[in-house]
């Protein structure tokens, strides 16, 4: 389980967040939402321990985030960091060079799956393929722990469902997955739980299943009351 307990974080003057709790389980995907630079991707960052909180704590399965927990984590940017010159075969290859924790056959998998060519170089892809090889990059590894940043923004509406039909079949297995999204319609019903951010805090936590059953109300539906007061 991944536990955030009270974390602040100020850039310069500008706290962002003020007291952000939640937990996120191992087997089910967690979706942070909430509006534009409300704090969703430093959220994330500071689980992966890439930028510093002021205040609060982050366990990952109850240790303290350390570089040794990298074999149990890990964070997909919200664009590719690989050089535009390389081909999609060879990414996998750095891949497989530098983490030991590379599934090669989960790889190839995900490759087939998006129907990636391997010799395609990384600056050539369109916007929907380069969001695929990004999310093939960081789904190979056998991690218990997957965070995503925005895997749909800017994709049409196809590469959008072949993404999110990833998150229903067996290559994203009983891992704990942290997504932030602004398309919710698209994978409302594969989301377990939401943690909705507002003003540096957690404005609402729930279980879609429960929110669904108890009150009736779609995420969607539990976005606007917030929002709209
Ligand atoms: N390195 C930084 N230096 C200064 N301010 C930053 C830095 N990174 C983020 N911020 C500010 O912190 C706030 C939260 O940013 P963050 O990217 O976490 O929000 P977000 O909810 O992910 O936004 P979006 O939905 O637009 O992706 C924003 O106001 C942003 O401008």
């Amino acid at each position: 389980m991944i536990e955030v307990k009270g974390i602040g974080k100020k850039y310069g003057r500008k706290h962002v967040l003020r007291e952000v709790s939640f937990t996120a389980e191992k087997g089910q995907i967690t979706c942070l939402i909430g509006i534009n630079g409300v704090g969703k991707s430093t959220v994330l960052k500071a689980i992966m321990g890439l930028t510093p909180v002021a205040s609060g704590t982050i366990l990952i399965d109850g240790r303290t985030v350390s570089s040794q927990l990298y074999d149990k984590i890990t964070f997909i940017p919200d664009s590719i960091t690989m050089p535009p010159n390389m081909t999609v075969d060879a990414c996998m290859q750095f891949m497989k060079d530098y983490y030991a924790s590379w599934n090669t056959k989960r790889a190839a998998e995900l490759a087939g799956f998006f129907k990636l060519n391997g010799r395609d170089r990384v600056g050539e892809l369109s916007k929907g393929n380069a969001a695929k090889l990004n999310l093939l990059l960081g789904l190979a590894l056998d991690v218990d722990y997957v965070l995503m940043d925005e895997p749909f923004s800017g994709i049409d509406m196809f590469s959008r469902e072949q993404i999110a039909s990833v998150f229903t079949s067996h290559l994203i297995e009983e891992r704990g997955v942290i997504i932030t999204t602004h398309e919710i319609n698209d994978i409302e019903h594969l989301i377990d739980k939401v943690v909705l951010l507002e003003n540096g805090l957690v404005r609402r936590e729930f279980e879609t299943e429960e929110v669904r059953l108890q009150e009736g109300k779609s995420v969607m539906d539990v976005m606007r009351e917030v929002y709209n007061g």
